[in-house]
């Protein structure tokens, strides 16, 4: 089965004062689709610098990252938008919904670079929020919604694309136990339903537990 996701030997490293901070040490992973992954690891391991790169947000030093057999270095910067777009969706640990808009319109937020009818764009977005079960809130703005609520948003939002990787920081970051296990719940079975890959940095126990595999990190370098 072909890779979603091939990371090979990255290494990763800032320069901060004169100091040389090694944020990522020849990491190397592969991830199949359809599969929940955990990327785990104390504070200040690598975890954010790593998710960044699948982003193409930034460059490693070294190594090569591959999504769907495509070379995220040899994407122009002129695609990254059509990149980001067409194969990712992102979710946060503290939901980046925009305030002022209903829950329905930040799903349609994620649909604009298409060229879709209104309507079409509304019932994709109301597909997406019946997935995550919050199509009894579509009207309802961030605000009005409670933090697992505005997460499932979030969750509608990164999926409304059909993108082949959700790549998620800390998505129980914000939410106490009972909530966070709910949304975990859902994160499960959005795999073995929809088949949709996850790639989820967390300090959370719960989700090591739930994911498939786990790539601990540890001052930038895997440890078994
Ligand atoms: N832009 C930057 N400039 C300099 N150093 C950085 C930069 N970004 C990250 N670092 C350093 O690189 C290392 C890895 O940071 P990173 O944010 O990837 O860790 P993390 O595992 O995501 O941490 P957390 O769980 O706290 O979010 C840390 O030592 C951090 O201080």
């Amino acid at each position: 089965m072909a890779a979603i996701l091939e990371v090979d030997a990255v290494s990763k490293h800032y320069l901060r004062g004169g100091e040389r901070i090694v944020a990522l040490d020849q990491v190397s992973f592969r991830i199949d689709q359809p599969s929940v992954t955990a990327i785990a690891g104390p504070s200040g391991s690598g975890k954010s610098t790593l998710l960044g790169m699948l982003a193409r947000f930034d460059r490693p030093d070294s190594g090569s990252i591959s999504v769907d057999g495509e070379r995220l270095d040899l994407i122009a910067e002129t695609q990254l938008d059509q990149y980001r777009n067409r194969k990712l969706g992102f979710v946060f640990q503290q939901f980046n919904l925009v305030g002022t808009l209903t829950a329905q319109e930040n799903v349609e937020l994620a649909l604009s670079p298409q060229a879709l009818s209104p309507s079409e764009r509304s019932r994709r977005a109301v597909a997406a929020l019946e997935m995550v079960g919050m199509d009894h809130r579509l009207k309802h703005e961030p605000s009005e919604l409670s933090g697992g609520q505005q997460q499932r948003v979030a969750i509608a939002r990164a999926l409304v694309n059909r993108p082949s990787l959700v790549i998620a920081d800390e998505p129980t970051g914000n939410l106490d136990g009972k909530t966070a296990q709910q949304l975990l719940e859902l994160i499960d079975n959005l795999n073995r339903q929809v088949g949709t890959t996850f790639v989820i940095a967390t300090h959370d126990q719960r989700v090591m537990e739930m994911a498939h595999g786990v790539v601990r990190l540890a001052d930038g370098r895997q440890v078994a």
